[in-house]
């Protein structure tokens, strides 16, 4: 039995590369898809939110000169065409999902209505919700803690670079140490940027936990929705 019944999934936009420079990875993003599989197989509902890293990041355009708020509309484009690559993976693999965007592009894919998205869910289908919350000087962590909290998900998992949430960034500080769990005063006050701020404190003010694990590690997702000890529990 699956330790929730319905869960919001936050996939790294950036692990879609897999080892090329940019892009979506054909292999990786099947294997994604396979891990989500597994899990709707469980019979948990499945919500998705996907990050835009692989394509563009707001942030970066802004440092090289860019109106900021301009480059984050282009890094929501950036999620759609991941969403888009995510769904179609998933009808490809026998799968039924449906993408919707918090930005209106009504000729490519259906705007985010929360009614017909609870009944997706219902109906057993993924949802991959597209263009993070629609508003720049956000991210898609934050959509991700918003849908969440929308759609009554029991749980956010982020699957991301790393396999928790470390004292430190492990990518930079290779003593930093692993929390198997953590509340999230003390992931706000520590300043742990392995999600931001906004989406921690949007989460605990929803009493919304957070799974943080491995996107890389094959098995982790369905671990994971088991209850099983994976990743780094963010809790209230
Ligand atoms: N205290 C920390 N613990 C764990 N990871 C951390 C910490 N601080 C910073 N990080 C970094 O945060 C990264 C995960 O967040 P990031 O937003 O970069 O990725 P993502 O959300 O998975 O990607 P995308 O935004 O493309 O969807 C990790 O790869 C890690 O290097
Ligand atoms: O609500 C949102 C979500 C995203 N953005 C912009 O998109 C990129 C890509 O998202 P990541 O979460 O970094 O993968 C982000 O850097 C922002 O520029 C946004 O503006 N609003």
């Amino acid at each position: 039995m699956p330790a929730y019944k319905r869960i919001l999934l936050k996939l790294s936009g950036e692990a879609l590369m897999g080892d090329d420079a940019y892009g979506i990875n054909r292999a990786t993003i099947v294997r994604m898809v396979r891990e989500v599989q597994e899990v709707t197989k469980l019979g948990c509902e499945v919500a998705v939110v996907i990050g835009g890293g692989n394509i563009f990041r707001g942030v970066a355009g802004g440092s090289v000169g860019m109106d900021r708020a301009t480059a984050d509309y282009m890094g929501m484009l950036a999620t759609v065409m991941n969403s888009l690559a995510l769904a179609d993976t998933m009808r490809q693999e026998g799968m039924t999902a449906r993408v919707m965007s918090a930005i209106a592009i009504d000729q490519v894919v259906e705007p985010y209505v929360r009614p017909k998205a609870l009944q997706y869910l219902e109906e057993g289908k993924v949802v991959v919700f597209a263009a993070g919350t629609g508003n720049p000087f956000f991210t898609t962590d934050t959509a991700a803690a918003l849908r969440g909290a929308e759609i009554g998900a029991e749980v956010v998992l982020k699957a991301t670079k790393v396999d928790g949430v470390y004292t430190a960034d492990p990518k930079k500080d290779p003593t930093a140490t692993r929390y198997s769990k953590i509340s999230f005063d003390e992931a706000i006050s520590r300043n742990l940027q392995v999600l931001d701020a906004t989406a921690f404190a949007l989460c605990r003010d929803q009493k919304l936990p957070i799974k943080v694990f491995s996107i890389f590690k094959e098995g982790a997702l369905k671990r994971v929705v088991m209850g099983e000890d994976e990743g780094t529990l963010v809790h209230v």
